[in-house]
């Protein structure tokens, strides 16, 4: 019986750190047009991180530094008949520019955007850690308010189980009127409207930030005359 192959990937990060490199798969014939994080099959008496960084050379003609193994590995091949297992690792290119030379196509892709191609199976365990890697784009974080501790908790742990991201923590002092009864927030990179819902079952508010004025919505100026106005008085009749 053949061992199973370990196949290392490299989720290699933009300089910024705010997008990964995505491949698009040739071969075989099922895995075509899929997408991966690039990599390959560790060869006997090489190390896991020597053979990721030869794998990206052969692949995409740079040199890479390994930066982090990511946790957890996913089972490669069909269901009962495993042939491998992918561990993936956080990457970033020190010399060179990523080419694809095995794979059609190349993107980079933001958090938000992780979910818009279609990955192989066994990196998709890889892509919530990635999404934390990436970071939350700050615009699209919402907060919520709570006066306990219990509901701010409650709320986010509702939040996590539909999917999305929620960090509680202890609102600050506000001023010298403040007393000890400083409220929790919860910050989610779910919708607002998902927070509305999960702040009015918890008798909590939503922290909108005050961005800059919206010019479309500002009164038109008003106009104003050139000359004094005449005011038409009635007429009172000139008498006799
Ligand atoms: N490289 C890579 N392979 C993956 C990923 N996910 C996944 O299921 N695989 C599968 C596809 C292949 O069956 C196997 C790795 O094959 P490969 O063709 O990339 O590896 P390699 O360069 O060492 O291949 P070889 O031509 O030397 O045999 O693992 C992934 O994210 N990266």
């Amino acid at each position: 019986m053949n061992t199973p192959k370990t196949v290392v990937a490299a989720a290699i990060l933009s300089a910024d750190g705010k997008q990964v490199l995505a491949a698009r798969r040739t071969f075989p014939a099922e895995a075509a047009g899929r997408w991966e994080l690039p990599g390959g099959k560790v060869e006997e008496s090489e190390t896991p991180e020597a053979a990721l960084v030869r794998e990206i050379g052969e692949e995409l003609g740079c040199l890479i530094e390994v930066l982090d193994w990511m946790q957890g590995e996913s089972a490669i091949g069909a269901a009962g008949s495993t042939t491998g297992r992918l561990i993936a690792a956080t990457a970033r290119v020190v010399a060179g520019e990523p080419r694809p030379r095995e794979h059609d196509q190349v993107l980079w892709l933001a958090a938000e955007d992780l979910d818009s191609v279609d990955w192989l199976e066994p990196d998709r365990p890889f892509l919530d850690p990635l999404r934390h890697v990436l970071g939350v784009p700050e615009e699209a974080t919402v907060r919520g308010i709570f006066f306990d501790e219990d509901d701010a908790r409650s709320a986010a742990a509702t939040l996590e189980r539909e999917g999305w991201t929620a960090k509680v923590s202890r609102e600050r002092y506000q001023g010298e009127d403040d007393d000890e009864d400083h409220p929790w927030s919860v910050e989610t990179d779910a919708p607002e409207l998902v927070l509305e819902l999960l702040v009015d079952e918890h008798d909590g508010w939503l922290d909108i930030p005050e961005g800059p004025p919206d010019d479309s919505i500002a009164p038109e100026p008003v106009e104003l005359p050139d000359n004094p106005k005449r005011i038409k008085r009635p007429d009172l009749g000139s008498g006799s």
